[in-house]
């Protein structure tokens, strides 16, 4: 065996496509809940023997990973992505070997057609997002979304930046503001005993949006700062958010050599490059923890 340092272990199933059905009554008139969720498993701990030596003597095998969260659902429902996740952390830091778990999801959403209560169509909107981790005892529960993207067509503006030679950008004050926010909440440890993890993503999904509506924003910056803090107003539980967003810049195009003016109504949507701009706002009261964002991506 060679002297190089091995860390960071754990193995688990990617991407388990979990759809689940709830299924209250039967027939023509049948009223079903749809979850459709993208699950995947890390298991931590005392596995270093399979990357040494082959002996998978400890290794929970990812099949094994795999299977359980379907089992799991079967047995326990999916009344939130949260829950569930956290349903699977219960089941797995009690087995052999294992000292910490990291369970991801992301969960699509679907809107009941009008016609009965078991048809739906997928929303394109955003797509929720939630962590739970274990380390021994300990639990941590980020929940999030990505993808909510946003635009205003006014009340934004942009100046008072320094200008050097290589500074082109003209200042302006009405422009449009668009962008496709990533947040992530971090749960005060203990809360997930107690919190309604759908009733504080609305809360908080509803906060973020009047907030970009309602800030008349001088920066992307200023109108992440109002959405986060809008956020915590919302929802007492989450002790801090991360948000990050690109800035989807739209630029006005030169109509001019068309004979044509353009007051603000003819647009060029560039797709790249883009501003990328993002902030962490805790409480003050809220102790920071590393552990809970590890495996948090910055921005999808
Ligand atoms: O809201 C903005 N923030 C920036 O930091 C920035 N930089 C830039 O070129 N345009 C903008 N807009």
């Amino acid at each position: 065996m060679n002297s190089y340092i091995l860390s960071d272990l754990q193995h688990g199933k990617a991407e388990c496509r979990l759809v689940k059905v709830e299924r209250s009554s039967e027939g023509p008139d049948a009223v079903h809940e749809l979850r459709d969720l993208n699950v995947t498993t890390q298991l931590r701990g005392d596995f270093a023997t399979a990357y040494t030596e082959g002996d998978n003597a400890h290794v929970h095998a990812t099949d094994t990973q795999k299977n359980t969260v379907y089992a799991l659902a079967r047995q326990h429902g999916v009344a939130t992505p949260e829950a569930f996740l956290l349903t699977l952390a219960a089941h797995w830091r009690t087995q052999e070997w294992v000292t910490g778990t990291c369970f991801t999801a992301e969960e699509y959403s679907w809107l009941r057609l009008p016609a009965n209560g078991h048809s739906f169509v997928r929303s394109g909107q955003e797509i929720r997002t939630a962590t739970v981790q274990t380390d021994g005892e300990e639990t941590f529960v980020v929940a999030g979304l990505t993808d909510l993207t946003v635009l205003k067509s006014t009340g934004s503006e942009f100046h008072g930046f320094p200008r050097d030679r290589y500074t082109a950008l003209k200042e302006t004050s009405d422009r449009v503001l668009a962008t496709s926010v990533t947040a992530t909440w971090r749960y005060a440890p203990g809360s997930e005993a107690t919190v309604d993890f759908d009733v504080a993503y609305d809360a908080i999904r509803t906060a973020m949006l009047d907030a970009f509506a309602s800030t008349h924003s001088l920066a992307l910056q200023q109108t992440i700062h109002a959405m986060a803090s809008a956020a915590l107003e919302a929802c007492a539980e989450v002790a801090e958010i991360r948000i990050a967003c690109p800035n989807k810049h739209h630029f006005l195009v030169d109509l001019e050599p068309f004979g044509l003016d353009n007051p603000g109504e003819v647009f060029f949507a560039a797709d790249r490059p883009y501003g990328l701009i993002s902030a962490t706002v805790r409480r003050p009261d809220a102790v920071e923890e590393p552990r809970a964002w590890a495996p948090v991506p910055g921005l999808r």
